[in-house]
């Protein structure tokens, strides 16, 4: 098999083709107990075929979230991975959200089940921890690359409690910059030069507010949670993203899934808030 384009240059072909709505395929509990479904993996397979079936030919992005799968045991894994399969052959790009970060030998291990082209998991893209210092990411950033693949780096997250890690200031940075900053200034750096867009986007919450002190051109794209059940409206993407809005991908999981397990119904609610989507970004 040939090496995929680069991701980031799917992504936009995906965001300008399907608007940049991404679709979490989050299976909580609650949710299978209101889809009248049973907390097993009979209940959990049913519920993300469902999305899968209702959402990959039309969003740009699905993102499954590992831990509601993982909750399973090899049983639900199973599920993810035929999940993902199913997700990329009809034309959604998977962005795996299963946050993964340790030293660098142990990332290499990491990058190797969600972005080696042959892995199981194999993903588009991967949200990785950068906590334990951006240069441990350095194994799945070469895999990401060698593999059309990108990544999603933790740099100011949608949860109230980020602040305390995101915001310190590192005595050391001669620009006083914050953790969150310094996180956009390496994605800036990695993204140099791509066209049409870089493939190592930063997390960066749609509940934020203003984020007009931070420098967000990092040349990558902006996966931006927090729409629906955190707070966030569309509407308030262009205070929070400014001119960087265009890059941005408003992730949105309970605020759709909730309307299940009628397809129709969740397919209406997904273009809901993508047409509000659209008419906030249009208005920038
Ligand atoms: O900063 C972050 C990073 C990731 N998430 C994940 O996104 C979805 C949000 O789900 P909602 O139901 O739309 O609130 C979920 O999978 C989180 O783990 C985030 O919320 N914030």
């Amino acid at each position: 098999m040939s090496p995929l384009e680069p991701f980031g240059a799917r992504l936009r072909r995906a965001m300008d083709d399907r608007g940049p709505l991404s679709v979490g395929i989050d299976p909580h509990a609650s949710l299978l107990a209101e889809w009248g479904l049973n907390d097993d993996v009979a209940g959990l397979e049913r519920f993300s075929r469902t999305v899968v079936e209702a959402m990959a030919d039309r969003v740009a992005v699905l993102k499954p979230q590992s831990a509601f799968f993982e909750r399973f045991g090899s049983r639900g894994v199973a599920v993810l991975e035929k999940a993902v399969e199913e997700a990329r052959a009809a034309g959604a790009l998977v962005v795996m959200d299963a946050k993964r970060g340790d030293i660098g030998s142990t990332m290499a291990a990491y990058a190797e089940s969600f972005l080696h082209k042959d892995a199981p998991l194999f993903s588009d893209a991967l949200t990785v921890s950068p906590y334990l210092g951006y240069g441990s990411l350095k194994p799945a950033v070469e895999l990401a690359r060698e593999n059309g693949a990108g990544l999603f780096v933790l740099a100011l997250t949608s949860n109230p409690e980020g602040g305390e890690v995101q915001h310190a200031v590192r005595t050391e940075d001669p620009g006083g910059r914050n953790v969150g900053a310094t996180m956009l200034a390496h994605l800036a750096a990695e993204n140099a030069g791509a066209q049409p867009l870089g493939s190592f986007g930063a997390v960066v919450g749609a509940t934020l507010g203003d984020l007009s002190s931070y420098d967000l051109a990092i040349n990558g794209p902006l996966l931006a949670p927090g729409i629906g059940a955190q707070g966030a409206t569309a509407a308030d993407l262009p205070r929070v993203f400014g001119a960087a809005v265009r890059n941005v991908v408003p992730n949105v999981s309970r605020g759709v899934l909730r309307h299940g397990p009628d397809a129709g119904a969740l397919r209406a609610a997904a273009d809901r808030f993508a047409e509000e989507i659209r008419a906030a970004v249009t208005s920038v």
